[in-house]
């Protein structure tokens, strides 16, 4: 069925595992995501970006926010497992408010970048309008380093706890994303992989509600070995490491935002049947090995955070 994301994150909150949100643009990642949560019998969040709103609605965000809810309801009223939609990094209102109105299980109000006081009140006005509208929300305190898809923040800033309590009890957010060390894409870490659990467990301790991993990707070096076998160039790209996402979950983090493995799952499949199958050209068919092996990275990543057989 299609569910709120809040129903989903509350049992995972309860229970002590993690969700994934899987980052979708189109129809085949989305095929791949759902095959591994029914083969897993696992809970899984979709979630698209704001420019994935504009790339499948063709420039008209409102176009694709309707389109993701109507391939998304296709598949998850037809099945027995759990399935929300989710708005990942809102930062604009106009797309928040068609996500809201297409029927998104969920928004981000990613006002992170802002100062405290200005990101309480976007997030206010954002949670009334959700919350009148049976949505949850998710806002974000501290600030990833890396490039946060149109925001490039040099120097990651952690969050801080008491703030976040203050926080979470002014603005009524469902789940909130404490910036902890992580950073989007394939390069996270220079050097060893770090991430500040002391103020991760402080969070917990002091909101007991749902928590949010952004940039939670491990690179998965199957995946990078296959790519670059046949051409890519991802040298120095490093993830978060399984052993550390699980004492993240173990720590409270109940959502598990993830878009890169996948991105590099499909990219070695496809990478791979191209250059083993030079005379193929039909989409059903180049596009299998790498729907396959996002497959794969899904699967692996439910059971890894322990909301296999949740469903
Ligand atoms: O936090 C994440 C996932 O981050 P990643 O999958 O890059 O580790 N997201 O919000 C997904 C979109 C960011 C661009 O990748
Ligand atoms: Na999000
Ligand atoms: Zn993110």
């Amino acid at each position: 069925p299609y569910v709120n994301t809040k129903d989903i994150l509350e049992k995972a909150n309860k229970e002590y595992y993690a969700v994934a949100a899987f980052n979708i643009n189109n129809l085949e990642f989305l095929q791949a995501i759902v095959e591994g949560g029914i083969e897993k019998k696992s809970p899984l969040i979709i979630e698209t970006s704001e420019g994935a709103m504009k790339y499948a609605g063709m420039g008209d965000p409102l176009r694709g926010a309707s389109l993701f809810v109507k391939m998304v309801r296709e598949f998850a009223d037809s099945l027995d497992i759990p399935i929300a939609l989710h708005l990942d990094h809102g930062k604009n209102f106009k797309y928040i408010i068609s996500a809201i109105k297409a029927g998104y299980s969920s928004v981000m109000i990613d006002a992170s970048d802002k100062p405290l006081e200005e990101n309480l009140k976007a997030t206010k006005d954002i949670v009334r309008i959700a919350h009148a509208a049976g949505v949850s929300v998710e806002a974000e305190l501290g600030k990833l380093a890396g490039i946060e898809d149109n925001v490039a923040s040099a120097e990651s800033v952690l969050v801080n706890p008491d703030e976040a309590k203050y926080f979470v009890e002014e603005t009524q957010v469902d789940f909130l994303a404490p910036a902890i060390g992580t950073s989007h894409g394939a390069f996270k870490f220079k050097g060893e992989a770090k991430l500040d659990f002391d103020r991760l467990k402080k969070v917990k301790e002091l909101t007991k509600m749902p928590l949010v991993l952004h940039g939670a990707s491990s690179v998965v070096q199957e995946m990078v070995e296959i790519a670059e076998n046949y051409g890519a160039d991802f040298g120095g790209s490093k993830g978060v490491p399984s052993d550390i996402l699980k004492e993240t979950v173990r720590l409270g983090i109940n959502k598990v935002n993830t878009d890169t493995d996948l991105r590099m799952a499909f990219i070695a499949g496809l990478r791979e049947f191209l250059q083993n199958n030079p005379k193929e050209f039909d989409p059903r068919k180049y596009m299998e090995t790498a729907k396959s092996y996002v497959k794969k990275v899904v699967s692996d990543r439910l059971e890894l955070l322990g909301s296999a057989n949740k469903a």
